[in-house]
């Protein structure tokens, strides 16, 4: 991987295109996985996990007391190239078709998922060890957005990430996904977290030097996105009130649905080609078996993604009527890991709708096998389009008027403008 890395440096394109350092060979999809379990140094098998992290340990003398020890690094440090070679490879495309014949956009998560821990890995590599002290941990997906180009399951797809920011311990993330002669489809931004060698406290990482003006621009655009997600967070409705045009989109909902027959706050009917909000949900529970675990003895936050995903385009799919497809990825905070062994209990609704886009939350809670405790573990939100217009939808308590609220915040922020989101399919 790190000899690899030695050709991005001789091969210059333009980052905006995703391919600056253009390396002859890409990884093989496969080689993504394998090249993190070297790194990090695990068990390729369950029996021997404890061993593995035993020796991880021993790697915690390697982490430096500060920042400024560590030497800078540049974006094309960490620029990779991964190839998903659904055209030429039949048994993958298996794994990632779907009955309509498009892409499985779960396995993007994956893969996504898999393709932003090695590109951190890339940024913070110190040639003096094998196996690296950090244990990287994805902690937000903060957009993903859909292009217009439809997704084949015959052709080759490429990824490319590389960092875009760093903070102490965080760094953000950049990857973008192409096809068709490399039409870009997917644009992605993570952020990632370094933890020591037993993914028990903070570890710091390499600074980022920008080298040319498109990098300064990435780079202040970190910065601008993590002050939004500090201010996205302090006006969380779970901290403070909804803003007086909101009280009143709240009131007009509410006022929509009384019986005009009596007067009462307590009759409520619905409106036609409407839907209340408690009709559109949708559970599911899954074992978060070892073949689920991350290079961490975790459960990968792929996989997470991936089921939460899927459970929303189902919800999607029996409140719109239609196939719905996905324009926009936003937001996913990993509160905290899943252990091995939890029960996982994901449940889906639709919390607001605009013409045909449907904007779904998903919450992820897990409860150990021995403790009937739940918490919380994320909060997913996706937007979907439909073919035809979708009906409105109906909070009836105050709690779900603060979920209707909250999808139009995650709503409005699409960056896409919603006229170029029309036909690309992309299913679970
Ligand atoms: C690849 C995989 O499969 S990983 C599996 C899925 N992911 C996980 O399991 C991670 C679960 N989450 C966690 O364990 C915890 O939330 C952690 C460790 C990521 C963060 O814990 P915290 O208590 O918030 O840590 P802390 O306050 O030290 O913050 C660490 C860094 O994360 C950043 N951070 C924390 N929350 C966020 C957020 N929502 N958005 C962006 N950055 C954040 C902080 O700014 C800080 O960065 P800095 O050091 O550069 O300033």
């Amino acid at each position: 991987l790190w000899t690899l890395n030695k050709g991005l440096l001789t091969h210059g394109r333009g980052l905006s295109q995703g391919s600056q350092y253009k390396i002859s060979e890409p990884l093989h999809i496969h080689q993504v996985r394998d090249k993190l379990r070297e790194i990090v140094g695990v068990s390729t098998v369950w029996r021997d996990h404890v061993k593995a992290m035993e020796e991880r340990k021993l790697l915690h003398s390697f982490l430096p007391k500060s920042q400024k020890v560590l030497p800078p690094r540049k974006m094309r440090d960490s620029y990779i190239e991964v190839l998903l070679p659904l055209g030429t490879d039949p048994e993958l495309r298996d794994k990632y078709v779907t009955v309509q014949n498009t892409v499985r956009f779960g396995r993007i998560l994956e893969d996504l998922d898999s393709l932003g821990v090695l590109v951190c890995y890339m940024h913070n590599h110190n040639h003096s060890t094998k196996m690296s002290p950090l244990s990287i941990v994805t902690v937000l997906v903060d957009k993903i957005d859909m292009c217009k180009h439809s997704l084949s399951p015959e052709q080759d797809i490429k990824f490319t990430g590389h960092v875009s920011w760093v903070g102490n311990t965080s760094m953000e993330v950049k990857m973008k996904m192409f096809q068709e002669k490399y039409w870009p489809v997917l644009d992605a931004t993570f952020v990632m977290v370094a933890r020591d060698s037993e993914n028990k406290g903070p570890a710091f990482v390499n600074p980022l030097i920008p080298e040319n003006k498109e990098e300064e621009e990435l780079f202040k655009q970190g910065e601008l996105n993590k002050s939004r997600r500090i201010a996205f967070s302090t006006s969380s409705l779970l901290k403070v009130a909804p803003s007086s045009e909101e009280r009143n989109i709240i009131h007009e909902l509410f006022l929509t649905t009384l019986d005009p027959k009596t007067i009462s706050f307590q009759s409520r009917i619905l409106p036609p080609k409407a839907v209340w909000m408690e009709d559109t949900k949708l559970k599911s529970l899954d074992i978060c078996h070892p073949q689920e675990r991350n290079v961490f003895n975790r459960i990968f936050g792929g996989f997470l993604m991936r089921k939460a995903y899927e459970l929303a385009w189902a919800t999607a799919c029996s409140f719109g009527g239609s196939r719905p497809y996905v324009v926009t990825v936003d937001d996913i905070m990993f509160q905290k890991p899943v252990e091995v062994g939890s029960l996982l209990f994901l449940s889906s609704q639709v919390c607001f709708t605009q013409d045909n886009y449907i904007q779904v939350r998903v919450h992820s809670e897990v409860s150990s096998l021995d403790s009937r405790e739940h918490m919380t573990t994320n909060v997913f939100h996706f937007t979907f389009m439909s073919e035809k217009e979708v009906p409105l939808i109906f909070p009836k308590t105050y709690g779900e008027s603060m979920l209707y609220l909250d999808g139009q915040r995650h709503f409005k922020s699409m960056s896409t403008p919603v006229t170029l989101k029309k036909d690309y399919p992309v299913e679970p």
